[in-house]
């Protein structure tokens, strides 16, 4: 039970009349990389909006590193170091890649080195390279790096990642999978969504299955790439 970072159970959300969510039981463990599939429309940005407080869950109960978090606003669960990177970049294009940065820092928690941007230039030399410029003059998949890398300068224990490798280069694809596997090192767990097997399969050490706002399946990444009846049924359009 204790190396459970995060523990989703009964959670029900939508968006006023709209029922969204229909009870999602799902957990994150210590260390782990955790990949929430399904279809678009599942139900998978949801649930990380109403995991962080961005949507009033209706019912069900979010524990995370030992606190009960349901109900929170989302900056309290942000600084109690539930970090999380949404679908769409928030970086402030006005500032430089390293002021971008500065936004982002937080104190660590219990007692681990804290993330500061020397670090983080040596986890991600593209934004090294471009740390004077203005981050309106980034790609797409740079701004993408550079939200994960304010994210982390917030010292999250556990980090939920919106389909980060939507709308990227191959390139930038990679760089990301290589990203979120040194997160993993660090200790840190990570859920994120995807409908893409081959990045979960690249990152991934267990798969979550949502369809229509309900877990359909749950199991290790291997489990899922042999399973072809359980992909044909959810996944696969
Ligand atoms: N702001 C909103 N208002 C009303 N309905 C919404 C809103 N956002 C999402 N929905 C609906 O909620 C359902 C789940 O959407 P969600 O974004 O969670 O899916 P997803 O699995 O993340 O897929 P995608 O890859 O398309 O983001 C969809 O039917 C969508 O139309």
């Amino acid at each position: 039970m204790d190396d459970l970072v995060l523990d989703v159970t009964g959670l029900k959300a939508g968006y006023g009349p709209a029922e969204i969510l229909f009870g999602v039981d799902l957990t994150l463990r210590r260390g782990e990389v955790a990949a929430l599939m399904g279809r678009n429309g599942a139900g998978k940005s949801t649930t990380m909006k109403a995991i962080m407080g961005m949507l009033p869950p209706r019912a069900g109960r979010i524990r995370f590193a030992g606190a009960d978090i349901t109900g929170w606003a989302p900056y309290r669960i942000a600084r109690a170091g539930l970090g999380y990177v949404p679908e769409d970049r928030r970086i402030f294009t006005d500032l430089t890649v390293a002021e971008n940065l500065e936004v982002g820092r937080r104190p660590a928690r219990g007692g681990r080195a804290p993330w500061t941007p020397e670090r983080l230039w040596s986890f991600f030399p593209n934004l090294a390279e471009m740390r004077g410029r203005r981050a309106s003059a980034m790609s797409g998949g740079e701004q993408q790096m550079l939200t994960i890398a304010r994210t982390l300068m917030g010292n999250p224990d556990a980090v939920l990642l919106d389909e980060p490798s939507e709308g990227l280069a191959p390139v930038i694809v990679e760089q990301m999978a290589e990203a979120v596997l040194r997160m993993k090192e660090e200790g840190i767990a990570v859920l994120l969504s995807e409908q893409s097997l081959d990045f979960a399969a690249a990152v991934a050490d267990r798969a979550i299955v949502i369809e229509r706002g309900e877990i359909r399946w749950n199991g290790t990444m291997e489990a899922l790439e042999n399973d072809e009846q359980v992909r044909a049924t959810w996944l696969t359009v």
